[in-house]
């Protein structure tokens, strides 16, 4: 799977990406990850990528322009299609079902908003969907652009070794995740739970399925209600609020 990043600070992205996991899935040639400097499709003389804004007001906004012609450039460069995506807080909730949906394209354009935002031209000829990391402004797209290729690259086959699989992470089966321990067995007066040094996976797999469901009741009880509970789920959680009532 391919990355190309639309930015005019290509080089945020060197640290991130040049270690742990995402280096190594580039080393393995799992991913690709291209940075393209929009300054470098300027085209007035004094190399503008923003402009003021009519309709007057503070800030400036991102030229389409150079936007479009290095997504023109990336576009020509690759034989497959690819989605192009605008990172910005108008746009959709990132959620992990949306990040799946991702990692199953063969590549992705990504462009990072700086400023006030990017000309709406932009929006209504290149995007094919635009996604927020949250509900909050940051100074630019780009950080929100490596949550993205973060969380789509650990999807992809040989990203995660088999002990860092993600198909049990916290939203992965819809839940949160449950407790996790290792050594010692007590710290700071704190013991690890008997079950999970018992040996019995039946009960261990018990556990740790009673402990997700505990978790996401308590935080994020609205995860519950779009979750297809099993039978067991449903017998977990009757104890887990018989045990709440006290
Ligand atoms: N939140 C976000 N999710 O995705 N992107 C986000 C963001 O805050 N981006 C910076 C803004 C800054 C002003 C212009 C447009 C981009």
């Amino acid at each position: 799977m391919f990355f190309d990043i639309l930015t005019l600070f290509p080089e945020m992205f060197e640290g991130p990406f040049s270690e742990s996991i995402i280096n190594r899935a580039r080393e393995k040639d799992l991913i690709e990850v291209k940075t393209i400097n929009i300054r470098d499709y300027a085209e007035d003389k004094h190399n503008r990528t923003d402009d003021t804004p009519y309709g007057g007001g503070a800030g400036m906004v991102m030229k389409a322009g150079p936007i479009y012609r290095a997504w023109e450039q990336v576009k020509s460069q690759r034989s497959v299609e690819s989605k192009t995506i605008l990172m910005s807080p108008q746009g959709e909730q990132l959620t992990q079902n949306i990040v799946n949906d991702l990692a199953k394209e063969p590549g992705l354009i990504i462009i990072c908003g700086r400023y006030e935002g990017v000309d709406e031209r932009v929006r209504k000829t290149i995007v094919d969907r635009e996604i927020s990391i949250g509900d909050y402004v940051l100074t630019g797209g780009e950080i929100p652009a490596m949550v993205l290729v973060d969380a789509a690259a650990r999807l992809l086959t040989g990203v995660l070794g088999d002990e860092e699989s993600s198909k049990k992470d916290s939203f992965y089966n819809g839940l949160l995740e449950h407790p996790h321990y290792t050594r010692p067995r007590e710290f700071k007066g704190l013991k690890v739970p008997d079950v999970l040094l018992s040996g019995n996976h039946q009960l261990i797999e018990r556990w740790r399925k009673k402990e997700s469901l505990r978790r996401t009741l308590m935080r994020r009880e609205d995860l519950l209600k779009d979750k297809e509970l099993t039978e067991e789920d449903k017998k977990l959680l009757k104890e887990i609020k018989a045990e709440l009532k006290g």
